[in-house]
């Protein structure tokens, strides 16, 4: 290994406040439900952490597929009501067991159970962010999981890979443990001829030509793609990332060679701008021309009314819309300050004409600068 890769294992080895997700295959047996033994290794490891003056913020799947049995469901539902209903059973169980085990090392829990929208609007995201601070400052153990039972179809994660990525940047986490029922990431499915072990990874170079598309485990949602991606969106913000199997959960958190490494790739950033780019789907597109590209791209400039060109969607103020080029390609995403029904009129105008014509609530830009993430740079 590169003295490099050698120096992030360490920055994961001394990294102070972690994110650990554990997926549901490494959490519950072949023949349904939880699975007592690895339950509890997983917890043996997260409280020697602790109690070695480390701040443990858990991502627990596990809801779903813990509720199965309990219902009389043999394999995991496809339809979403089901899904609801598992998750609800199986959350408490899930948290019973955590209460538990925690408690024999004297540690207490919290639940928290997020929506997208925990993570994208403003005001929620400050409440969220306070409320795993005061968690860590009393010493308890975050344990998050998707909020499954009230959860649509639009305001869903659909994985907790994603959700635990975004969860590490937004408790300002120093790493970011995933585990899996898979020791690593392979070149291809651990159990195709040639498939090799991947050590490390500094970034996309190093996954071109990796093969992730066999589905994993019957429980399991995202298979190693949701993983990948979750490392990127850590990574990108300068988050480390190890990928290993639950039974190395100690390894990787005392930064021995396990699993595979992700090396951090960017910088750390204003945090609400992460959750812009990779959990917000945009509600509509507002079609820019080549002045309002080159003004928002390159001099990162707010978007004025003066450069729209075409309005495409229905949106509210404050949602996330896509900035296109006038090919387009998107450039850009940002929150936007008009109801898309209020921007026909407006476009191609300046903004002095528009105060002077419609008062002076008309001098906000369409989007600003601070409430946009340039995706095309
Ligand atoms: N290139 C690869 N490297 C490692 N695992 C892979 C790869 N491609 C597919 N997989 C599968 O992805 C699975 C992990 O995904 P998943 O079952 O969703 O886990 P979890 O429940 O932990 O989120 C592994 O068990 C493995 O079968
Ligand atoms: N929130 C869902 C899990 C979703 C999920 O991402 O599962 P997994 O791929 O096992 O991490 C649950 O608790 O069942």
């Amino acid at each position: 290994m590169d003295t490099a890769a050698e120096g992030d294992r360490a920055v994961v080895a001394t990294a102070h406040r972690v994110v650990v997700k554990v997926g549901s295959s490494s959490l519950t047996s072949a023949a349904g439900g939880i699975d007592p033994d690895r339950i509890g290794a997983l917890v043996d490891a997260l409280v020697a952490a602790r109690l070695a003056g480390r701040e443990v913020v858990l991502v627990s799947s596990g809801a779903i597929a813990a509720g199965l049995a309990p219902l009389g469901m043999r394999s995991r539902p496809h339809d979403l009501a089901n899904q609801q209903a598992a998750a609800s059973v199986g959350q408490s169980l899930l948290m019973e067991h955590y209460g538990r085990l925690f408690a024999r090392a004297g540690l207490g829990v919290g639940q928290v159970l997020l929506t997208v929208d925990d993570v994208t609007r403003r005001g929620n995201y400050r409440n969220a962010f306070r409320t795993f601070g005061r968690l860590l400052e009393l010493g308890v153990v975050p344990v998050v999981n998707e909020n499954d039972t009230v959860a649509t179809h639009e305001i869903r994660f659909g994985d907790n890979d994603r959700l635990a990525a975004l969860v590490a940047h937004l408790v300002h986490a120093d790493a970011l443990v995933l585990l899996s029922d898979v020791d690593a990431l392979w070149t291809a499915h651990p159990a195709s001829p040639g498939a090799q072990r991947i050590e490390v990874v500094g970034g996309p170079v190093d996954l071109a030509g990796v093969d992730v598309t066999r589905r994993g485990s019957a429980v399991g949602t995202g298979g190693m793609q949701t993983k990948i991606e979750a490392a990127g969106i850590a990574t990108s913000a300068g988050i480390p990332v190890v990928l290993t199997d639950a039974p190395h959960a100690a390894a990787a958190l005392a930064g021995e060679r396990v699993g595979t490494l992700f090396t951090p790739t960017g910088k750390r950033r204003p945090t609400r701008l992460l959750w812009l780019r990779h959990a917000s789907d945009a509600k509509g597109r507002l079609v820019l021309d080549a002045g309002a590209v080159r003004a928002v791209v390159q001099r990162k400039a707010s978007l004025l009314p003066a450069g729209i060109t075409e309005v495409e969607g229905h949106f509210a103020s404050g949602e996330p819309v896509d900035l296109v080029g006038p090919d387009g390609v998107v450039v850009a995403r940002g929150l936007v300050a008009y109801d898309s029904d209020e921007l026909p009129a407006l476009l191609g105008r300046t903004t002095r004409d528009l105060v002077e014509e419609l008062g002076a609530s008309y001098e906000r830009t369409v989007v600003h600068r601070d409430a946009l993430v340039v995706l095309a740079d």
